[in-house]
């Protein structure tokens, strides 16, 4: 998917070079490496936000590309559940449908009591499992994902770690930037920056 990549800013030295990466549906790509390696820009590169310095990013079967943030951000007013269904209502599903198959992925990261919440009284744990609930419905064909269990218990991060294969066994591209040893074991190939730094 990516061939001798580089990416610099300017007036700075090169953060990554000579980088290929070979990303296949149903795997999860961990990349690691200190703080200010270049874990979310390697993976804003792989969006398309940034175009590399350097090397190429093919995306020839990439139409949805999912990104969730370190810090989610949602509609403050709008439920729990609103946030989940709406990419299925955007894809044409109806509303009846939409929030069964909303409230199933919610169960799957025990959100399920959480349905009619407003988005501002969830916990940051919670709208992190939120946000991969929706990923799981929106079905992205990459799904990049920045330090998914930075803020979460360990039980919770367990759950969160398990999930990324399961967004990843639906048929996406899966890339998470991650510093935590439990989420490097949940993927199926681990990349160090600092390798290519
Ligand atoms: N737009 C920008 N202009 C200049 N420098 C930038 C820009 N965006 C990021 N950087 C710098 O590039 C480096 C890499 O940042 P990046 O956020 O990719 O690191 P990271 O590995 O994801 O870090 P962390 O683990 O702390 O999240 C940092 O030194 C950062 O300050």
């Amino acid at each position: 998917m990516a061939t001798g990549l580089g990416h610099r800013f300017p007036g700075t030295s090169w953060l990554f070079s000579g980088l290929d990466l070979d990303l296949r549906p149903g795997e999860v790509t961990g990349l690691c490496g200190p703080s200010g390696c270049g874990k979310s820009t390697l993976m804003s590169v792989l969006a398309g936000w940034s175009p590399p310095v350097e090397g190429t990013v093919r995306s020839e079967g990439v139409r949805r590309t999912g990104w969730i943030f370190q810090n989610p951000h949602g509609v403050p007013g709008r439920t729990a559940l609103d946030h989940v269904a709406l990419p299925l209502l955007a894809r044409g599903h109806a509303r009846g449908d939409a929030q069964e198959r909303a409230l199933a992925a919610m169960a799957d990261f025990h959100l399920g009591g959480l349905a009619s919440r407003p988005y501002r009284e969830l916990s940051g744990g919670e709208a992190q499992r939120l946000m991969l609930a929706r990923a799981l419905c929106s079905a992205p064909d990459l799904l990049l994902v920045d330090e998914p269990t930075a803020q979460l218990d360990l039980r919770t991060a367990r759950s969160v770690n398990a999930s990324l294969g399961r967004v990843a066994a639906e048929g996406a591209i899966v890339v998470v930037a991650t510093h935590d040893p439990g989420t490097r074991r949940a993927c199926t190939r681990i990349v160090d920056l600092e390798e290519y730094a």
